[in-house]
């Protein structure tokens, strides 16, 4: 199978590298000069710098090229995801199309997967998710990743065509569950950035993994996804890398809401978009969920870190 990237950010960047390893790869930008830039450069200077392109890496802003490939990985952020799919719809139907973004669409409450069957309703989807920094991936650092896909014949055959030398896959029907479990550690990293910028500690922050992983598997299973899964890399897994590590763009956010200092507005945080969305369903279907709540009312400035520790630690007593 041929491959190509769609989106040449930090993550579609590193993950044509990776690719790279097993053959060709095209590697589409929206922005013909940053195509150019990178063609003739062999590095993505705005978002991975000091990372050298292989030479079977074709970067191109022609559409007409890049589905040409077999299976086409879809590296855009969340709340871009449908605009990109409409804007190229009759191109990419009939094509495998394996979502890499991580959240919830805020205006439909959607994952990527449902935005695919949607918007290019004959592709077939898939979603590859899981713990790891574009930069591990892209410096051929050892990295595991959920493969998920409705069709097991169809996933398996993307499990094998999409592990690389240092990129293992596993695989799971359980696109649901796949895509929750990426979408939900965003929020909950956010908060744990929040709770170490204000000096709460790292008990405070044990805690909002604990009680933020138990509001992922309450939300997951009112999404039908299967509890084990949440288990796994696409959940557990990326939630704990993603609420230690300041290579977060979530968890920095979330620094910088504790420490109460600026953060770059350009910068992709997909899990602000995510809390908002998640707080409205969840108050629309009944379900308990404080720290999600929480947190999108952080992010938008709503509560200040004192009104949301005060929102989390007055909420009354309950059993675990
Ligand atoms: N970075 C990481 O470590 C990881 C990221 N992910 C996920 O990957 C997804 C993308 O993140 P990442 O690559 O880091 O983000 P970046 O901000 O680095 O890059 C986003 C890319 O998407 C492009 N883009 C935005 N809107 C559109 C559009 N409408 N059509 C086509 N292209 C568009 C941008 O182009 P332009 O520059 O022109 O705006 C840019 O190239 C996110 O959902 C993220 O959660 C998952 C795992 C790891
Ligand atoms: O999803 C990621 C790690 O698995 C990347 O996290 P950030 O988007 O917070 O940088």
């Amino acid at each position: 199978m041929s491959v190509s990237v769609l989106g040449s950010g930090a993550f579609g960047t590193a993950l044509a590298i990776s690719l790279a390893g097993n053959g060709p790869v095209t590697l589409w930008s929206r922005n013909p000069d940053q195509a150019s830039q990178m063609q003739q450069s062999r590095e993505n200077v705005d978002r991975l710098p000091g990372v050298t392109l292989p030479a079977n890496i074709t970067v191109t802003a022609e559409i007409e090229q890049a589905v040409r490939s077999d299976v086409l990985l879809l590296a855009v952020p969340m709340q871009k995801l449908r605009d990109a799919l409409n804007l190229h719809a009759a191109r990419l139907s009939g094509k495998v199309l394996v979502a890499c973004c991580k959240g919830i669409e805020l205006s439909t409450g959607l994952g990527p997967v449902a935005v695919i069957r949607q918007t290019v309703p004959d592709a077939q989807p898939a979603l590859l998710t899981g713990p790891s920094f574009a930069d591990d991936i892209a410096r051929g650092l050892p990295t595991a990743l959920t493969l998920a896909c409705a069709d097991v014949e169809l996933g398996e055959a993307l499990q094998q065509e999409l592990t690389t030398a240092n990129l293992r896959l596993y695989r799971t029907a359980d696109t649901v569950g796949a895509e929750l479990g990426g979408a939900l550690k965003n929020v909950m990293a956010i908060g744990c950035g929040a709770a170490i910028g204000a000096g709460l500690g790292d008990s405070a922050r044990a805690a909002l993994i604990t009680r933020g992983f138990a509001e992922m598997q309450r939300f997951a299973a009112l999404r039908r996804a299967q509890p084990d899964t949440l288990m796994g890399l696409s959940g557990l897994g990326d939630l704990v890398l993603t609420c230690s590590s300041e290579l977060s763009r979530n968890y920095r956010f979330g620094l910088c809401l504790g420490q109460k200092k600026p953060f770059d507005s350009t910068t992709t945080v997909e899990g602000v978009a995510t809390a908002l969305a998640m707080s409205e369903i969840a108050a629309s279907e009944g379900l308990d969920m404080p720290i999600s709540a929480t947190v999108a009312k952080l992010s938008s400035g709503a509560y200040s870190v004192t009104d949301a520790i005060q929102a989390l630690l007055g909420r009354p007593l309950k059993e675990e």
